[in-house]
């Protein structure tokens, strides 16, 4: 059964979209139709969108392989931009399932108009069996690997308290303290250009979301805490640990016969984030019957007074939290501050609007002050525009669907290209400028963007359940450092190593020059 497209004209730039239109239909192959859909328009088949060859079983998979292929397994933004140029707007890959690459965000939107209620993505499979086969620990894969009903009575509950502004705001100022403890250990320990500053953003990034969701410190800059052998530097390992392979284990299948060692390090850092999660979880239940425990904000509170959790959900979320919070903050945040570094001009508009928000340096940033920090949250999403943590989103089809009149199977995984689409002059002005003007009304640089192009944090029922959390951290965590020091880039330029998600592919190399007032 095949759906009819109504996709909203609602675009200006839809005009300028012309010249790529007919560059991208060069590369139609078969114009005759196979398929008649339900209003009786001809579809061209699946197999007639532009691609790599795909050969029997491996598929396009020889494209990866090291000195043979010309696909770099990670590095899928240039392999996003190759597709591009030699095949459209509409790719066809098959590294063992059928895959489609979409470019165009009116076909972005398309997609997700399309989507089945119960959103499913093909990721995480290798941890899903992993998890399935623990039914003494959890009940199901998690919600970064479970699709249909099952994914949906996670979602529908836990995200109450994930996704509420109200319930969000309640974590400021924690998150605040934290911030301005790590302005003090920036001072106090010097930080210096010679040091990768993600390595830092990823305890301080634990540490914020240790408070806010288990009201857990784990001491992150304590000294002892520096060997890595202690409690944070295992959990910051074990969450790389898990997320690192993903991808890979994936593409593969080999790891169903036996234990490979990428399987053999996603089974060990599952293990340890779930003894971290299991000591955390045992003394907070019983401190939660003991005393009334008034004070505490935590997630984890809010979840163990819902009924219809069990211990063994809140486990399985307390595992995903881990996995999805330090990693993806820590590179949001590495890359707003590279971009802001390397600008003088935006750091200083940074400035203006931090002084006048906090005249004085400690003044408390509460959720009032953060609903005017205009420049800044403009500086993330411009950030995240050009270096999102994801390249784009996948979808598992749960039925057919079209685009741009193929025929499009249930079973294919999609893979929207909103990085690539969102550095294309055919989609955005002046696109490899950072300018976060062109996101605020009232700027004379404001842009009309399409909605789709930028999607950092997914779209939909299935989008990031943790986005405003998310947001707001960041945002925090800006307003302290560029409140209180000038921030100088000293490295390379950077680009993006894809491991499931997109980590900086050299050091992050800054200078912090105390401001004086
Ligand atoms: C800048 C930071 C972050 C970015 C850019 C980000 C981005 C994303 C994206 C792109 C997805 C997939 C969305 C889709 O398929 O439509 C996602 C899912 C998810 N994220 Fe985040 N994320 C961030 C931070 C966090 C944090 C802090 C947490 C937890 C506290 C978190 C928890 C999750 C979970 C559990 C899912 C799976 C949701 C589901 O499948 O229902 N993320 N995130």
């Amino acid at each position: 059964m095949f759906v009819r497209l109504t996709v909203k004209n609602n675009i200006p730039y839809r005009a300028r979209k012309c010249v790529y239109r007919r560059a991208s239909e060069n590369f139609v192959g078969s114009e005759h139709a196979s398929k008649v859909n339900e209003q009786g328009d001809n579809l061209m088949n699946f197999e007639d969108i532009p691609g790599p060859r795909s050969y029997p079983i491996i598929g396009t998979l020889h494209k990866y392989l090291p000195l043979i292929g010309d696909y770099d397994a990670e590095a899928l933004d240039k392999n996003a931009i190759l597709n591009w140029r030699r095949y459209g707007s509409l790719v066809r890959e098959k590294p063992i399932v059928n895959l489609v690459h979409v470019y165009d965000p009116d076909d972005i939107e398309a997609v997700f108009r399309q989507d089945h209620r119960y959103p499913a993505r093909r990721s995480h499979t290798a941890m899903n069996y992993y998890r399935t086969n623990k039914p003494n620990v959890y009940n199901t894969g998690g919600l970064l690997a479970t699709n249909g009903p099952d994914w949906w009575r996670l979602r529908s509950i836990f995200q109450k308290n994930f996704t509420s502004p109200q319930s969000v705001k309640t974590h400021v100022s924690d998150t605040d303290n934290i911030a301005k403890e790590f302005v003090e250990w920036i001072k106090r320990d010097k930080v210096s250009s010679k040091n990768d500053f993600l390595t830092f953003l990823n305890r301080l990034n634990l540490e914020i979301i240790g408070v806010v969701a288990f009201n857990e410190r784990f001491n992150s800059f304590a000294l002892s805490e520096q060997d890595p052998e202690s409690r944070s530097s295992k959990t910051i390992a074990a969450a790389f640990g898990s997320n690192s392979g993903v991808m890979k284990l994936d593409k593969g299948f080999l790891w169903k016969m036996f234990s490979t060692p990428l399987y053999k390090k996603l089974v060990n850092s599952q293990i340890y984030l779930e003894k971290i999660s299991t000591d955390i979880l045992i003394r907070k239940i019983n401190l939660f019957e003991s005393d009334d425990s008034k004070n505490d904000k935590s997630l984890l509170k809010t979840f163990l007074q819902q009924p219809q959790l069990d211990h063994k959900d809140i486990m399985g979320m307390m595992v995903d939290i881990l996995m999805a919070a330090i990693d993806t903050t820590a590179y949001t945040t590495s890359f707003v501050l590279y971009h802001i570094a390397r600008n003088k001009r935006c750091q200083d508009e940074m400035f203006e609007e931090l002084h006048t928000l906090l005249p004085k340096k400690d003044d408390e940033i509460t959720a009032d002050v953060l609903s005017k920090a205009s420049y800044v949250r403009s500086s993330i999403k411009e950030s995240l525009r050009l270096n999102p943590v994801s390249i784009g989103i996948g979808r598992w089809l749960q039925k057919d669907i079209v685009l741009k009149g193929y025929s499009i199977p249930k079973g294919t995984v999609i893979v929207t290209q909103n990085m690539t689409s969102s550095r294309l002059p055919q989609f955005i002005r002046d696109p490899l400028t950072f300018k976060p003007e062109r996101w605020m009304r009232g700027s004379p640089q404001y842009e009309t963007i399409h909605p789709f192009l930028s999607l950092p944090f997914g779209h939909g029922p299935r989008s990031c359940i943790a986005r405003r959390l998310a947001e707001q951290n960041i945002c925090i965590i800006l307003m302290r450092l560029i409140r209180e020091f000038e921030i100088q880039w000293a490295g390379e330029e950077l680009g993006v190593k894809t491991l499931l998600i997109n980590k900086p592919n050299k050091p992050v190399s800054l200078t912090f020059i105390p401001r004086s007032s």
